[in-house]
């Protein structure tokens, strides 16, 4: 991980999802696979606006540590920091926790995205750093 481009930036909690009955697993907490559906949507959007391109795709996502299991009502948090800007790809860091106490429930080192040119090849972005929308309404 690129420490200080992920120290210069910390971590922001946009997105906020509420657990409901049909998120659940047979135990009666959050399902990992609805958690990493909604995780992947929002990584996804947010390499699609920092690298001003629709056309990106998931390539990769390091070990996937579930801290804790959510349940029904509870109210989480999803945060993605972009830790290194390469020549193709962007990898970002994510982490989730409850939005009302801040305990975490996941965390996941590295995900990978790839962004494509409009045959579906990998292409360079020209990206080296975090922007902001100020910055790139002004452009
Ligand atoms: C403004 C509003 C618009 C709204 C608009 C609506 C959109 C809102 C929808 C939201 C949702 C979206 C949804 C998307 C998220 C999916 O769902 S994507 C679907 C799942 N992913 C896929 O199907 C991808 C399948 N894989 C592939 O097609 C090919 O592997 C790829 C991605 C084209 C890459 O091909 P490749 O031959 O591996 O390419 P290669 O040049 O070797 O490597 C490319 C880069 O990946 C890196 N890489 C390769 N392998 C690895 C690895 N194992 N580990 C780490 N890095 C790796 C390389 O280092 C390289 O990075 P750079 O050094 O260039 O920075």
């Amino acid at each position: 991980m690129d420490d200080k481009l992920y120290s210069e930036h910390e971590m922001r909690f946009h997105t906020r999802k509420w657990v409901k009955p049909e998120d659940l697993n047979p135990n009666q907490s959050l399902f990992g696979g609805r958690l990493l559906q909604w995780i992947d949507e929002e990584a996804a959007l947010y390499a699609i606006i920092q690298l001003e391109n629709t056309h990106v795709v998931t390539k990769f996502i390091s070990e996937i540590n579930f801290i804790a299991a959510p349940r029904q009502g509870d109210i989480i948090e999803i945060g993605i920091v972009a830790t290194k800007f390469g020549n193709t790809s962007l990898t970002l860091r994510c982490e989730v926790r409850n939005k009302m106490t801040h305990e975490p429930i996941l965390s996941i080192d590295r995900m990978v995205f790839v962004n494509l040119d409009k045959n579906g090849k990998p292409a360079p972005h020209g990206k080296t750093a975090i922007t902001f929308v100020a910055e790139r309404l002004l452009k």
